[in-house]
């Protein structure tokens, strides 16, 4: 043994090879501290062992290296800038060993290289890679930029363009995709993998490969003609701003940073991207993107505690077969779990199968499913009129018209149909889950499982603990959503359950400024440039349906009379008054129509402005920071009521809630985060002015309390 820590061994094998293997305690390799000093010191054993003509970088684990440990970054990174530069300086300097061995150097890759994964295997000659190698530098999806260096060593190994590329986007590539760019040099069976690199290095020992050619590539200038370099760089610079925009500044600055470094040796080409990496580190955006990261992995963690006491699910049901059962059954059934589909009405069961056929033909047609895989979809879903279809479901998911009355009878019918002790779950979304189990026999067994619309596409589901919901309930409904592909947050039974309780504050906030002549289509400008939100207030009712967005804001009005009762007409009124239900029949706040490429369009119609004027009087000016304060406030201060009574479990919790279940935009890391971002005193200073504005604009005294001690609602 030439060399053994904790996370890496290194032994020297024939022919005077050596082999340095990642093999980390856990089940995947990462680059934290402690593996980047092991790998400095075991570069040093390798150094001074003058038998050494060749080494092959592996991993013990199915992966090779995950990445950087993204734990460790906000602290990192919340240092002064010379520690964070002397930090990143003697890492690239541990990379740059690396490089600079005296003989040729290879990585037998298989599973994720990522981050700092792949820019280990970068800083080697080869690249060897077993067919589930997935390679890529996801950095920029943190807010910052790869930092060991990765803009200096991927466009010299694959070209400026495609480097462009991989970096911008931040995606993982598939080991052929990385072969057909020149990433890796072969890719070959995962039982072929570390005899070929060895292979691979003997070539080069016996100079029949040119490795120190290869190597000098990296170390030196891009070769790209200048007019070449600058149509790519002018070409990468427009399309990563149309993609990003400003609120994500990492896209853009990888792009500046490959530029500036491409006429440069490795040593300054370097010190470019250092600070870069340093500027971004201590962004705010870097900050939440990274929050967010670490929360998500916070609330999968707890969703797979819970499935240790999760009953398995096999077989499903779902009642109703409209907009939200159709979807449930679709992603039931394309995730491996069968579903039963049963509604009172064939038409309802053929729409909802149709719209499971729609989603599956489009992903044949983009190539990312089979015919066969489409018809085995489909195969797991069986349309039903029948309540004996679901005698042997696991769970049920009862997805019928929003109607307290149906709701409870279907409930109590249901119980009659199934085994003891399947679980009955409601997708309701505004009527209380301790209400509904009030119709059940066994309301320990109930609880409620709340989608959100687009079902496939939205990422959360609210799983609501009903005072009688057993453990065992909760977690097997977590369970079976994070099967079904879903980040399940378990929250407490309250009117709206979190996501719609902060949402509808912030509706009340818009139909204020409404009311005093506020321009809807200008607001919803602010809060989408501006704020960031992927749809504006006026938008997204018209998308969830004027309809809908009345009855739950009469809920929810009951439900809190002091903060959200309602005192007159407002604007939601106006529209559901006038039958403008929103994109469901082509007219709301704006009104809807095809283009002639066949896509949906929306337009401002004068007709909702005139119904507004009479009802509010004329247009009125807002500034942005009004319309964002007035519309923001609410919803923030809601946020921190649900924490502080418990409907919802941890910041990390309810921020995750908001990004995945609202498109809270990412770049701000959801309310707790955007709290702490500004500071909470600051954020009660501007309350306190809005404070005429009614119970929603009233911090909580937990809030003053927190601001008065500096505190934050985040650790770090
Ligand atoms: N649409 C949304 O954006 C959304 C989002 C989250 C939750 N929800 C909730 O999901 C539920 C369903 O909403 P939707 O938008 O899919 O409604 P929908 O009107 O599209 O579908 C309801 C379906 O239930 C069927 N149905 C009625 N009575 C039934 C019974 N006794 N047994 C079986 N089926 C019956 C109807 O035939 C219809 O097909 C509601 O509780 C709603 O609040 C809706």
């Amino acid at each position: 043994m030439i060399y053994q820590s904790p996370t890496i061994q290194v032994e020297l094998l024939e022919d005077n090879i050596a082999k340095l293997c990642f093999n980390a305690p856990g089940s995947v390799n990462k680059f934290d501290r402690e593996t980047l000093a092991s790998l400095d010191a075991a570069l040093d054993s390798i150094k001074q062992d003058s038998n050494i003509k060749a080494l092959v970088l592996t991993s013990s684990k199915d992966t090779f290296i995950v990445g950087a440990d993204i734990t460790e970054f906000l602290g990192l990174f919340a240092q002064d800038d010379a520690v964070l530069l002397s930090w990143v300086e003697q890492a690239n300097a541990v990379f740059n060993k690396l490089e600079d061995l005296p003989f040729p150097t290879a990585s037998a890759i298989k599973g994720f290289a990522l981050g700092g994964g792949c820019e280990t295997i970068l800083a080697t000659d080869f690249r060897i890679a077993d067919t589930t190698a997935k390679i890529g530098l996801p950095e920029t999806k943190l807010g910052i930029i790869p930092g060991f260096g990765g803009t200096v060593r991927l466009p010299r190994v694959i070209g400026a363009d495609n480097a462009l590329e991989w970096i911008t986007t931040g995606k993982d590539q598939r080991a052929e995709d990385a072969l057909k760019v020149g990433a890796v040099d072969a890719v070959v069976a995962p039982q072929a993998l570390e005899a070929a690199a060895i292979q691979m290095l003997k070539d080069a020992v016996a100079e029949k490969l040119d490795w120190q050619a290869r190597r000098n590539r990296k170390l030196s200038a891009l070769t790209l003609p200048k007019l070449e370099a600058m149509m790519s760089f002018t070409t990468a610079k427009g399309m990563v701003f149309a993609v990003a925009g400003k609120h994500y500044p990492a896209p853009m600055a990888a792009v500046s940073v490959i530029e500036q470094a491409s006429t440069k040796g490795r040593a300054e080409a370097l010190q470019i991207e250092h600070q870069a990496f340093i500027k971004l580190a201590k962004t705010d955006v870097a900050k939440a993107l990274i929050g967010i990261f670490l929360n998500d992995q916070f609330v999968k963690g707890k969703a797979k505690k819970a499935g240790k006491l999760a009953k398995e699910v096999n077989n499903a049901a779902v009642l109703g077969a409209g907009i939200m059962g159709g979807g449930i059954a679709y992603q039931s059934a394309s995730k491996g779990t069968p579903i039963v589909m049963k509604d009172i009405a064939q038409p309802a069961l053929d729409l909802g199968l149709n719209e499971a056929a729609k989603l599956l033909s489009a992903q044949v047609a983009r190539g990312r499913s089979t015919p066969e895989k489409m018809a085995k979809v489909l195969n797991n879903i069986t349309p039903s009129l029948d309540y004996a279809a679901i005698k042997h479901s696991d769970v049920v998911v009862e997805a019928v018209v929003e109607h307290p009355k149906i709701k409870a009878q279907v409930l109590a019918e249901v119980e009659g149909y199934v085994s003891e002790d399947a679980i009955i779950a409601s997708n309701t979304s505004t009527i209380s889950i301790n209400l509904l189990a009030k119709s059940m026999k066994k309301p320990e067994r109930f609880c409620g499982m709340h989608f959100f619309n687009p079902v496939h596409k939205m990422p959360l589901v609210e799983v609501i603990r009903g005072e009688h919901s057993s453990e065992e309930t909760i977690a097997s409904v977590v369970a079976y959503a994070s099967k079904m592909g879903k980040t399940p947050i378990v929250v407490n039974d309250c009117p709206g359950f979190f996501v719609n309780r902060v949402l509808f504050p912030y509706f009340a906030g818009f139909n204020g400024l409404l009311a005093e002549g506020g321009d809807f289509a200008a607001i919803d400008k602010v809060m989408e440039k501006q704020f960031g939100w992927p749809m504006g207030p006026a938008y997204l009712l018209d998308v969830v349906g004027l309809d809908t967005g009345h009855h739950a804001q009469a809920v929810m009005a009951e439900g809190f009379p002091d903060r959200m009762g309602k005192s007159g007409t407002d604007a939601i009124d106006v529209m559901f008054e006038s039958k403008r239900l929103g994109q469901k029949n082509g007219k709301g706040f704006y009104v809807y129509s095809v283009d002639s490429r066949g896509k949906p369009k929306k337009d401002v119609d004068p007709t909702s402005y005139g119904l507004l004027k009479d009802a509010f009087g004329e247009l009125k000016a807002f500034e942005a920071d009004d319309i964002i304060a007035r519309t923001m406030i609410p919803m923030i201060i809601e946020t921190v009521r649900c924490l502080e009574e418990g409907i919802v479990a941890s910041p990390a919790e309810a921020d995750m809630g908001l990004v995945y279940g609202l498109g809270f935009p990412p770049f701000r890391g959801g309310v707790f985060r955007y709290l702490d971002t500004m500071g909470v005193a600051n954020f009660v200073a501007l309350a306190d002015k809005y404070a005429h504005l009614g119970g929603l604009y009233q911090v909580t005294d937990a809030m003053r309390t927190l601001a008065a001690n500096n505190g934050s609602y985040y650790q770090a």
